[in-house]
């Protein structure tokens, strides 16, 4: 067993203010997630506005720098005392995909000139090697590299470039796959596309993801596991099934019953599957 996820202790604090009337924010308080599997994994991170998602997720990518804990990830310390030093090894093991693809690539820059940087940069490929990887990346999320290449932006639809974003980090071959909020930006008509497309790398790549969302009725459709947050906490940690068909905490059913479309629509389908 591979543990493929494990954090340990996590905590985040931000301070505001200056020196005299400083406030703190616990942003994560004491996170502690176990996924240990021999098979890759989708774990959903779930829960309301500011109750730390964000803060996880640029913690495991290295963007913030946790005030204690590490994490560990296939079997390797990335976060916190003891963990691996080189920023390629790092991003070879984990890679980011954000919320908005719009904001991940530049208009004044070919879009696919930052898969070629990838290649080249973090995997360390040659030109002709680097050439192939960007084209099996673009293949992989079902686009065809004659028609990405040279273009801009602005020559992309929201999905497209979520779909690049998604090529890119899959480049260096990374084991696990850190999504914050991959598809709220996109047009609820394209949003399948995208959650269908981790489905299909977690069972045929065997990538793992960390799936940031807001979203229960995705996090449910497309996750092994999920941890809800509340108040930099996880209150609630589990198999996908379990933790929705029988929320144990009251902050679970809260969520759950806070879905006022979904929730009359799938919860009793939930119950009669489980
Ligand atoms: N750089 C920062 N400085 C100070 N406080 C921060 C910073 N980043 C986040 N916070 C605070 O930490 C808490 C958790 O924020 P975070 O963005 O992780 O929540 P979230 O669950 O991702 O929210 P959302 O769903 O709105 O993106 C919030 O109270 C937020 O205001």
């Amino acid at each position: 067993m591979t543990f493929i996820l494990k954090t340990e202790g996590l905590n985040k604090e931000y301070r505001l203010g200056s020196f005299v009337r400083s406030r703190k924010i616990q942003a994560l308080n004491d996170v502690n997630i176990t996924v240990e599997s021999d098979k890759p994994v989708v774990i959903a991170v779930v829960g309301e506005s500011g109750s730390g998602k964000t803060t996880l997720a640029k913690t495991l990518l290295r963007l913030e720098t946790p005030t204690s804990g590490r994490a560990i990830v296939y079997d390797r310390p990335v976060v916190g005392v003891g963990s691996i030093s080189s920023r390629k090894e790092f991003l070879s093991t984990v890679q980011p995909i954000f919320q908005n693809p719009f904001e991940a690539f530049s208009r004044y820059r070919p879009v696919d000139s930052y898969l070629h940087e990838t290649a080249r940069r973090v995997a360390n490929m040659g030109e002709k090697e680097a050439e192939d990887a960007v084209a099996d990346a673009l293949d992989s999320v079902g686009l065809d590299y004659r028609e990405v290449s040279g273009k801009y932006t602005n020559q992309f639809s929201g999905g497209e470039l979520q779909r690049i974003s998604v090529a890119r980090a899959l480049i260096p071959q990374p084991q696990l796959i850190v999504a914050d909020e991959p598809v709220s930006m996109i047009d609820a008509s394209r949003r399948m596309i995208i959650i269908n497309l981790f489905k299909r790398l977690r069972d045929e790549a065997g990538r793992s993801f960390v799936y940031i969302t807001h979203d229960l009725a995705t996090a449910y459709y497309i996750s092994d596991y999920i941890a809800v947050m509340n108040k930099g906490r996880v209150v609630e940690f589990g198999k996908a099934r379990e933790v929705m068909s029988n929320p144990q905490h009251d902050y679970t059913q809260l969520l759950l019953s806070s879905i006022p479309t979904t929730t009359s629509r799938w919860r009793p389908r939930l119950r009669a599957a489980g």
